[in-house]
This record gives C-alpha cells, structure tokens and sequence, in this order.
C-alpha cells in the first residue's frame, strides 16, 4: 500500500489542506520527507527544485540553520507557557520597524485567525455588519470569507463552501477585483453598513493579479469617505515582495526612484502612531489593519493582525473584541518568525526578485519557442502562468477562470517528473527564495523546454 493509500483510510483525501491534493492536475500528492535550502526529498528519497516555499514561508529557503537553532534553542527553554514572553514584544517590534503603520500588532496561530479578528474588529470598531471582499481573493477559511474564495476553493471550482449558512454568507458581499464603479455601487447600495473592505493588496490566490495603478489608493479613499475600515491582508506578500510587504512595496515606488531600497522604517514609528481616523486617500494612504501571516513565523505557525493603535485597542483585554489562542505567540514560532525577519536583509529580496525575473524570462521563452499560448503575471517576484490565448492583461477572478487547467496540469506533471515542484493549480503564484542559487535556478530551465512541449500536448 502507498503511503497515499495509507493516508486515505485515515485522512480525508489523504490531505490536511485541500491545495495539497492533486486534485486539478491528476494523480497522487508528493509525500515530502525532508526539505533543506531550494530543494525537497521526498519519502522515496527524491529531489526536487521546491517553487511551493511551503505556500510561502520559506523566503530564506527551507531549514535555514539560524532558523533551526533559534528554534532548537526555544525548544529546549520550553514549548508553550500559556504566558507572555519576551520574544513576542520582540517580533512585534520587529513588525512595527518594517511596518510603522502597523502601530499594534497581536499573534496569532494562522492566516485565518488574523482575517478572521481583523473582520471582527472592524465589526467592532464600526458598529456595522457588512464586509465586503473581491471575487477571487483568499483570506483563509472562516465561514464569512469563502465566498468567491480563490485558492483551493478556486482550484475546485466551487462557489464557496458548503456548512456556511445563509445568515453569514448574506454579509459578505463580493466584488470584481480592479473594478471601481462596482465597489462604488456596493457603498452607495449599502450606506453605513460596510464595516469594512478586505483585499489583497496584490492578489496571488486567482493566479497572480496586480492591482491596477491606483486600486488600493482609491480603495483607501472610498473606504474612508463612507467610514469603513480598509485591511490589507498581506498573510501571502507581507515580509516577501518587500522587507515592508506589498504595502512597502507600492510606497517605495511612490517615495524613492526605482531599484532603490527603502531605509530603515523604525523613526516614522511614533509620528505614525496612532494613524488619523479619516485618511487623505493619497496614494501612500495606509490601510487601517494588516493581517500578516507566512514568512512572519518563518516556517511555523504564526501570523498577526496588526494596524491602528485606536482599532487594536479594542481588542480584549482592553477593549471588547473578543480574541484568544492557547498557542497565539508560541515561542518556537516567534524564535522563528525574528530569526527570519532578521536575516531577511535587502540582500534576501534583492536575490529573490533577481531569480524571481530571471525564471519568468525562461519560462517566457520555453513557452513561446514551443507555442504554447499563456500569459505570465506578477507582482514583485510572485508569479503565475496562465495556460491559454490572453490578448490582454487578466484583471480579475473571471478572466483568471479562463485559463486552460488541462495544459498547466500537463506542464505541472512534465516539471515534476524532471524534479522540479510546482504549486498543484494554476490559480497559485510560484514561491522562490533567496536560497535558489544559479544550480537549482538552471535546473528549473532545463526542465522547461520539456514541460513546453507536454502543455502543448506533444511530449
Ligand atoms: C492572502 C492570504 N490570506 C490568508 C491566508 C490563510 O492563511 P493560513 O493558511 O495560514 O490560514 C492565505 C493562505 O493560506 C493567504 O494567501
Ligand atoms: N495560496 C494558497 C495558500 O497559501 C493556501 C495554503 C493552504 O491552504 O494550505
């Protein structure tokens, strides 16, 4: 029996997360035994070139050996104390000097605890039911936020999920991603209702989709103008596409020239601290909240809700919005989480965007040798494939559902017989890290021209 197999009897669909399974390209899921820089042996003994980064995390590679001792340290000192620490002012800190805006910040365990408060606490903060997401975005798997989720939800072609009521799923209201005048007609359609607007600030869960110029700005403006709260869900781009996240990212551009690094952010802390109520909708205006999750536990389970002092507040004990977590804060985790933000320096990023646009030029090129139509987007060095004829740029959710799923599972199986591990859906941005050398990046090309001709269907 298999060790598929095996897991099947136990575990439904042998999986403990849905994107694990094979269930769009076919076949049985890779079980992995040990991981160590851009490479991933499986049970059998088998190496891959790794482009899932562990859906992210692994921004430094995987076992990086400062992260692994911090972590072994931790352990030996003790696994959970159900108690404060002082690793987690430190971490928090660390956030805050990346993130000024993110003036309080609270740990939690998963990305979807962070969306999940970040909804109650906008709910809180306003007094008001309703939030609004976009078609496509995935801010993990609480009942409010499946509907329309991308991710594995997109990946199964399913509207949302089953086991969320209609009371819950008739507060969320679902918009076209890049699309102004339809978020314009929700405010109007909703007055004073709207507790807040959630979006990724770059969406990488419908495949990679960048904000048109301008999106989040006018999504800071429309949000503060009808007194709703604005969350950039940065579980996926916080700490990765920029030492500041997408948010650092698209500030950058604004501030400095191009290719230039942002300084230090830790001085504008106190000047940001509390943000103002009502933002000017500049095109540097901050969000309200951030969830941030990934590369911020570097590898363990940890993310944050962070943002305005006055909305944090509110948060229990001080305030009235219920939050809690046995293991929120654990100390192997932020061990891990301020190892990596720590070695994350702009080396880290610069290395990572270099790969990063070196791959995609290949990919580019393999593809077009052979003739296989597709489209590559990205948003700092997140990157997606889209399989199929795309005259223009892919904008939104629906657009994202036209690719071919049959060509990139073809192409996902041809890179993986010749070693190299794709995320298992075309709607998932590929993961790279500073740990992709020249040796593993060029093992990644020459399985290329291969993978071109099986998407095109004549391998
Ligand atoms: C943008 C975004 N938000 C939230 C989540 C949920 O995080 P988690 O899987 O840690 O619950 C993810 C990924 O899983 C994500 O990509
Ligand atoms: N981009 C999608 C994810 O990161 C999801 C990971 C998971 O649910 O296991």
């Amino acid at each position: 029996m298999s060790l598929y197999q095996r897991a099947c009897r136990v575990i439904p669909g042998g999986v403990d997360s849905p994107v694990r399974a094979f269930g769009s390209v076919g076949g049985d899921p890779v079980f992995i035994a040990r991981a160590s820089g851009p490479y991933l042996y499986d049970t059998d003994g088998r190496e891959y070139v790794d482009a899932v980064g562990s859906w992210g995390p692994a921004l430094l590679g995987h076992a990086h050996p400062e992260v692994v001792r911090a972590v072994q340290e931790a352990a030996a000192r003790g696994l959970s104390f159900g108690a404060p620490t002082e690793a987690e002012v430190e971490l928090a800190e660390a956030v805050r000097a990346r993130v000024p805006e993110a003036a309080k910040v609270r740990f939690v365990s998963t990305g979807t605890e962070a969306c999940m408060t970040a909804i109650r606490l906008a709910r809180g903060a306003t007094g008001r039911d309703l939030i609004v997401k976009f078609a496509g975005c995935y801010h993990g798997h609480s009942d409010g936020l499946l509907a329309a989720a991308g991710s594995g939800v997109a990946t199964q072609g399913l509207p949302g999920s089953a086991g969320v009521t209609a009371a819950t799923a008739g507060q969320t209201i679902v918009v076209p991603y890049n699309d102004e005048a339809a978020l314009e007609a929700v405010f109007d359609a909703y007055p004073d209702q709207i507790a807040a607007v959630i979006t990724e600030p770059a969406p990488a869960n419908m495949g990679v989709v960048p904000p048109a110029v301008g999106f989040n700005a006018f999504l800071r403006a429309i949000t503060a103008r009808h007194g709703a709260l604005l969350i950039f869900d940065e579980v996926l781009t916080g700490f990765r596409v920029h030492r500041s996240g997408w948010w650092g990212l698209e500030r950058s551009a604004v501030e400095t020239p191009p290719l230039v690094e942002t300084p230090p952010l830790v001085e504008l802390v106190e000047t940001t601290a509390p943000a103002p109520k009502a933002s000017t909708g500049s095109p540097n205006a901050a969000p309200d909240l951030f969830t941030f999750g990934k590369v911020v536990g570097g590898g363990m389970p940890l993310a944050a809700i962070g943002g305005r002092a006055d909305v944090m507040d509110l948060l229990a004990p001080l305030g009235p919005v219920y939050q809690a977590g046995t293991l929120s804060g654990n100390p192997l985790a932020t061990a891990a989480g301020i190892a990596t933000l720590r070695l994350a320096d702009i080396n880290v990023y610069a290395a990572v965007d270099a790969v990063s646009s070196d791959l995609q030029a290949a990919v580019n090129e393999a593809l077009f040798e052979v003739g296989v139509p597709h489209l590559v987007q990205s948003a700092g060095s997140l990157f997606t494939v889209f399989f199929g004829d795309f005259d223009r740029p892919i904008t939104d959710y629906a657009a994202a559902q036209r690719q071919d799923s049959a060509a990139f599972a073809r192409f996902f199986h041809a890179m993986l017989d010749a070693g190299v591990a794709l995320p298992p859906s075309g709607y998932e941005a590929w993961f790279l890290s500073a740990a992709h050398d020249d040796a593993a990046l060029n093992r990644i090309v020459e399985a290329l021209p291969g993978a071109a001709r099986a998407a095109l269907g004549a391998a």
